[in-house]
């Protein structure tokens, strides 16, 4: 039974997206029917190979680009029915995004301050303070007034960050955001990310290819061919959707702080490591059985295997 509930909503929740890009007689799908849930407050990462539908579904999310079939809710909003208008409300209000170019965010003539106050004015609710203030906490207080021609790469994504925050979004979207400065200021990066993750309460979703970056986050999601495929729960998190799945498995590339789970949609499909597959010598069909508590499955049982047994 359904309780009454005084639980807040997620903040990302998607169901079978599917997006398919068209062009002449091509299409390519890009996402296959992916779900994926975020509370609200996570800080959490989406790993995959190269085109596994990683920046397809952080374009969705930050309304840049628009779903195909599913459902994609983002608070109160449901991406597949937004107008227009609404859309740019919803980019303006709810979501910042920082991409591993920070180019595409900020305007080389003018300077540190400027760039932070310049989403600001657009939206007409100038804060020249709170400008200050975002520039503080990412550690430039000594840099407002350089041109952005004047900082470094990993200065020039910090304003980045401060920029995507000048909205006071609740979910911030980052695209490979360590991506393209040294390791010491990719640590710098994600401690700020995870200093406004617990200080400020903002929902963080980081895409990366970056092993170390997955390992401080709450939760790791892989997507594999479009669709979520494994997710990994830091131990010492707040128990998020552990509870919900069983057989935890280890995973080396995380080490022991986080658990290994599979994810299973509501229809009961789940995806099978390719090397798993290959190892069983599994293609196109398994042999499944069931022991009242764990599921095992296996390669069809060839005629040899059958004559042994009898
Ligand atoms: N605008 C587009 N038009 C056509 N196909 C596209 C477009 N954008 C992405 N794709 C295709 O969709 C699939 C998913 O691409 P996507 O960029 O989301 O992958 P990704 O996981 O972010 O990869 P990477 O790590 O290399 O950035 C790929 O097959 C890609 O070629």
């Amino acid at each position: 039974m359904l309780e009454a509930t005084t639980e807040r909503p997620p903040m990302i929740h998607c169901e079978g997206l599917v997006k398919i890009y068209k062009s002449d007689d091509v299409e390519v799908v890009a996402l296959h029917g992916l779900n994926l849930t975020v509370e609200q407050g996570e800080m959490m990462a989406i790993i995959g190979n190269s085109g596994s539908g990683k920046s397809t579904l952080l374009n969705i999310l930050g309304g840049l680009d628009r779903p195909s079939a599913g459902q994609a809710h983002v608070g109160r909003w449901n991406l597949l029915k937004m107008s227009k208008e609404q859309l740019i409300t919803y980019k303006r209000e709810t979501v910042g995004f920082i991409w591993q170019n920070n180019g595409r965010n900020l305007v080389p003539y003018l300077t540190a301050l400027q760039n932070v106050e310049l989403p600001m004015l657009i939206h007409g609710k100038p804060d020249r303070a709170y400008a200050r203030q975002l520039l503080t906490a990412v550690g430039l207080e000594h840099r407002m007034g350089s041109r952005l021609t004047q900082l470094s790469g990993g200065e020039q994504q910090r304003v980045a960050l401060a920029i995507a925050l000048a909205n006071r979004p609740q979910l911030v979207l980052a695209d490979e955001p360590t991506g393209s400065v040294d390791h010491a200021t990719g640590e710098q990066i994600l401690q700020i990310f995870r200093r406004l993750n617990r200080e400020m309460g903002v929902t963080i979703v980081i895409v990366t290819h970056d092993l170390s970056v997955a390992d401080q986050v709450d939760r790791v999601v892989a997507i594999r061919d479009g669709l979520t495929s494994t997710e990994w729960i830091k131990r010492e998190g707040e128990g998020m959707a552990a509870e919900a799945l069983e057989h935890p498995v280890q995973d080396a590339r995380f080490g022991s702080r986080h658990e290994q789970f599979v994810v299973i949609d509501r229809v009961g499909r789940l995806q099978i490591p390719k090397d798993y597959l290959e190892q069983m010598e599994v293609e196109g069909k398994a042999v499944l059985s069931f022991d009242g508590k764990r599921v095992t499955i296996g390669p069809p049982e060839g005629p040899e295997e059958h004559e042994e047994k009898e």
